[in-house]
């Protein structure tokens, strides 16, 4: 059987170019699209398994990657944007016709990974960006209907295409986020 796991990685994961330099997110509408101008490359780009990240048609997993902040810029038809769920750790801005997320931003000044954004870097009309490199929150697919029996062709199939599985995010991510509570805990 065939394993999906995102249209832009089905086949194959395209490498960066190194040195993009940003560009535009655009939304799936043909009519006035919500625009999204982006300052640089993405970071920690991945695969993500969990219910809440925006996933296209079909797909299994979302690919979401980070940018700070201050590099983001609603440039168009922002009116068209809403919050998906206001309690979210992730405040995700969705466009309101065509349900594409647009950026996903936390407010929370005391979380390890305030002050950044989370984009969908499929939605760049311009090619280049940093690849997702791991794979992310793999077992909560099941939390999306995908069947236990399937979840080992899921793990092979991520393997194969460099992504490494992880139930949570990779060590990097996990060693950030321990050593931010740690500081917060002696502050
Ligand atoms: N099993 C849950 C997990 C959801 C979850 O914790 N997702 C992470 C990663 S999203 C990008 O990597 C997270 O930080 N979520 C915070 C939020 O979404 O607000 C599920 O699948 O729902
Ligand atoms: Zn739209
Ligand atoms: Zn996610």
């Amino acid at each position: 059987m065939t394993v999906h796991i995102h249209p832009s990685i089905d086949g194959g994961v395209k490498k960066g170019s190194g040195n993009f330099a940003g560009g535009t997110l655009v939304c799936k509408c043909k009519d006035k699209p919500v625009k999204v101008v982006i300052k640089g490359d993405v970071a920690h780009n991945h695969a993500c398994g969990c219910t809440k990240c925006w996933k296209p048609e079909g797909a299994t997993f979302s690919v979401v990657a980070v940018v700070p902040r201050d590099n983001v810029k609603v440039t168009e038809n922002g009116d068209k944007l809403q919050i998906v769920d206001a309690s979210a750790t992730i405040q995700r801005y969705a466009c309101k016709v065509c349900g594409t997320h647009m950026y996903g931003r936390i407010e929370n000044k005391g979380h390890p990974f305030y002050g950044l954004d989370f984009i969908h870097p499929e939605l760049f009309q311009e090619g280049g960006w940093a690849a997702p490199g791991f794979a992310a929150f793999v077992s909560s697919v099941l939390e999306s209907g995908v069947k236990p029996e399937e979840m080992s062709g899921i793990r092979s199939r991520l393997k194969e295409l460099g992504l490494e599985p992880y139930d949570c995010l990779n060590p990097p991510l996990m060693d950030a986020i321990a050593s931010h509570v740690a500081k917060s805990k002696a502050a």
